[in-house]
C-alpha cells in the first residue's frame, strides 16, 4: 500500500483511493454540535481503573507518538458509560497543529484545539487481539481528551522531556511507570457517538469517548510535540511531525449522546 500522511498528495483527501472505507458511515473525527446531543440519562459514568498501570514504551511511528501499554491482562481497563464490558489501555498518542490553536480532530461547534490525546482500549473480553479487535465493530474504544492552550501541564512534562529520545520515525525508547491518569481533566463528563479510527486503515470499530473538558498545555510544551520528525534518522530531509489531524467527517445520521455527569 502506498504510504499514507498528512501532506498535500498523501494526506486525508487521498487516503480513500487506498481505504475507500474512507466515505463509509461512520467515519472520525465529527464536529460535535452539544445542543444537538442526545442527552441519555441511561448513560452510566466512566470507570478507569488504571491503579496498576504501566507503561512499557514510547515510539514514534511516522504518524504521531505513541506511549504503549502492557495489556496482558486486565490491570489498566475501562468499563460502564456505552460500553457493554472492559476495554484494556493498548495506547496513548497525540494529535496536533503547528502555531495557532489548531490541532484538534474532534471539533466543538467548529472551535479547534491546539492538540487531542487518544487513549486507545480493546476489547479483549470479545476479541482474542488487538488487531482483530481493531476491525470490529465494538473492537475498540477511544478516550478523546483536548489539550488546550494555557498554563503548563505538569503531567505532560514527563511524556515531552522523553521526546528528544524518539525525534525520528521508527525510534523506540523505555518509558515505563507512566500513569496517564494524570493526565485527565477534573471531570469525566464525555460525548459518545459510533466511529471509526482517524487514522488509515480507517476501521469503523471504535466507540469514541470525547470529554468535554479540555486539559491545558502550555506554548513551550507544544514547541516540544513539533521537533518530533516525520523522516527516519538515515533520511536527508528532516520534516517536521505536525498537523497529524484528520479534519471531522460527515456525521451521516448518527446519534451524539452526551452524559449527565
Ligand atoms: N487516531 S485513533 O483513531 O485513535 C487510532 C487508534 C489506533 C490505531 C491503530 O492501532 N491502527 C493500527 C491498526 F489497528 F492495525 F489498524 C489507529 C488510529
Ligand atoms: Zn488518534
Amino acid at each position: 500500500r502506498d504510504p499514507w500522511g498528512y501532506g498535500n498528495e498523501d494526506g486525508p483527501d487521498a487516503w480513500h483511493k487506498d481505504y475507500p472505507i474512507a466515505q463509509g458511515n461512520r467515519q472520525s473525527p465529527i464536529d460535535i454540535i452539544p445542543e444537538e446531543a442526545v442527552h441519555d440519562a441511561s448513560l452510566s459514568p466512566i470507570f478507569l481503573s488504571y491503579d496498576y498501570c504501566n507503561s512499557i514504551n514510547i515510539y514514534n511511528n511516522g504518524h504521531s507518538v505513541i506511549v504503549e501499554f502492557d495489556d496482558t491482562d486486565d490491570r489498566t481497563v475501562i468499563r460502564g458509560g456505552p460500553l457493554d464490558n472492559a476495554y484494556r489501555l493498548k495506547q496513548f498518542h497525540f494529535h496536533w497543529g503547528g502555531k495557532g490553536n489548531h490541532g484538534s480532530e474532534h471539533t466543538v461547534r467548529g472551535k479547534t484545539y491546539a492538540s487531542e490525546l487518544h487513549l486507545v482500549h480493546w476489547n479483549a473480553a470479545k476479541y482474542k487481539t488487538f488487531g482483530e479487535a481493531a476491525a470490529g465493530p465494538d473492537g475498540l474504544a477511544v478516550i478523546a481528551i483536548f489539550l488546550e492552550k494555557g498554563d503548563e501541564h505538569r503531567g505532560l512534562h514527563k511524556i515531552t522531556d522523553a521526546f528528544y529520545m524518539v525525534k525520528f520515525k521508527g525510534s523506540v525508547a523505555d518509558f515505563k511507570g507512566f500513569n496517564p491518569k494524570i493526565l485527565l481533566p477534573n471531570s469525566l463528563v464525555y460525548w459518545t457517538y459510533p466511529g471509526s479510527l482517524t487514522t488509515p486503515p480507517l476501521h469503523e470499530s471504535v466507540t469514541w469517548i470525547v470529554l468535554k473538558e479540555p486539559i491545558t498545555v502550555s506554548e513551550k510544551q507544544m514547541g516540544r510535540f513539533r521537533m518530533l520528525l516525520i523522516s527516519g534518522e538515515e533520511e536527508d530531509d528532516r520534516t517536521r511531525m505536525e498537523n497529524n489531524f484528520r479534519p471531522p467527517q460527515p456525521l451521516k445520521g448518527r446519534k451524539v449522546r452526551a452524559s449527565s455527569n
